[in-house]
């Protein structure tokens, strides 16, 4: 399969500024901070990590919404990072993003004809009246909504139809790319299914190619071809779906995934169980070395609070960020209990934190 989107090191530093003017740069949130991926043609590639690890962050700027600070964005072998105005704004037609919650993502005051309408003309795709109108039945029924939906007005839709519309509005311009950003955790339960089931059927259909983010190990793992997993602006660890959560070599993600129980009662009881001790750190002042030192069970002394691990292939197709990989792989080193670390957070830039975290452990496990 050949790559759709290439990231090289990137990088979205949010400055945070002080000042009656907001003139003074007092520090910066390291939302990502130095991220290597590639999406492949076709594939659903699944981005998971605790809430403000930078995920939704990293879609956003793989599209340009979000202007990246560093590093390169590649797509279909054109380097985005450079583009601008007209040509930007074609490229852009290729790749749509699908959000979390569709009521505030579609404007109330719009008709659903008037929301698919509007998709088409900021690519100029309405200027054929009989063509649109055929365009905007076809729609409709590929995301499996009627075509009287078309004259009413997105309150008059459940959270799963909702989502049809959002869904049928980023296809309009037949996109190569979307971006879906927690698709599904604003739906019920029982309505989850059937989008996930919608958006692989649209992807077959339509060859699309997926990056789902979501904090949601279910939703990921049935979805994706293959996970990458995020904490505090870094890639930890990528492999397939099915290697990833039947080997998960990062402390990490071995936590993430102890956090989910199996149906299996007797695999269940067997369960390992790893409770991570402290905050996530803020995104403003990430620890130093590896930046999951500060919790992580399988911490040794030496490099871990020195040297920041790089992501490195462990078997074709495994990515890890560990300097311990191997060790904890082949169960030569073992978890122990964490102190928590007390991460010291000057003056001058707590106050704005609040909008960075911090998430508590109970998120994660
Ligand atoms: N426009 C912005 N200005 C300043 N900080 C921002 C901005 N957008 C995001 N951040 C911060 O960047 C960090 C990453 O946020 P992001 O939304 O990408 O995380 P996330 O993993 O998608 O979390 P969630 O699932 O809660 O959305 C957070 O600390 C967030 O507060």
């Amino acid at each position: 399969m050949s790559t759709l989107v290439s990231v090289q090191d990137l990088k979205v530093h949010f400055p945070i500024k002080r000042g009656i003017v907001l003139d003074r740069t007092v520090g910066y949130v390291y939302a990502v901070d130095g991220v290597d991926l590639e999406i492949r043609k076709g594939e659903t590639y699944g981005l998971v990590g605790e809430s403000g690890c930078g995920k939704s962050t990293l879609g956003r700027a793989m599209l340009r919404l979000t202007e990246p600070t560093g590093g390169k964005v590649v797509f279909d072998g054109t380097d985005l990072s450079t583009m601008k105005g007209e040509p930007l704004r074609k490229m852009r037609r290729r790749m749509q993003m699908v959000f979390q919650d569709p009521l505030s993502s579609l404007d109330p005051r719009q008709s659903v004809e008037s929301i698919l309408v509007e998709g088409l003309r900021a690519h100029d795709l309405d200027k054929d009246k009989a063509a649109t109108a055929k365009r905007l039945r076809e729609l409709l029924s590929a995301v499996g909504l009627p075509s009287t939906s078309l004259r009413k007005y997105p309150h008059e839709f459940s959270g799963g139809q909702r989502q049809r519309i959002g869904i049928a509005r980023s296809l309009s311009v037949n996109p190569d790319l979307i971006v879906a950003d927690e698709p599904v955790s604003a739906l019920d339960v029982s309505v989850q299914a059937q989008v996930v089931n919608l958006l692989e059927d649209l992807q077959v259909e339509f060859g699309l190619t997926y990056l789902v983010i979501a904090h949601d190990l279910a939703v990921v793992r049935h979805i994706s071809d293959r996970v990458g997993v995020m904490y505090l602006g870094g890639l930890v660890e990528e492999a397939t779906s099915d290697t990833l959560y039947a080997q998960p070599l990062h402390p990490y993600t071995r936590a993430l995934l102890s956090a989910v129980p199996v149906p299996d009662p007797e695999l269940e009881d067997r369960r390992e169980r790893i409770l991570l001790t402290g905050d996530l750190p803020s995104p403003a002042a990430p620890p130093a070395g590896c930046r999951f030192h500060t919790r992580c069970p399988w911490r040794q002394p030496g490099k871990c609070d020195t040297e920041r691990p790089v992501l490195r292939e462990l078997a074709p197709g495994h990515r890890v960020a560990c300097h311990w990989a191997e060790d904890i792989r082949d169960g030569k080193i073992q978890p122990h209990s964490v102190e928590p670390e007390l991460v010291e957070v000057t003056d001058a830039i707590s106050p704005d934190l609040s909008a960075a975290g911090p998430a508590s452990v109970t998120e994660v496990i």
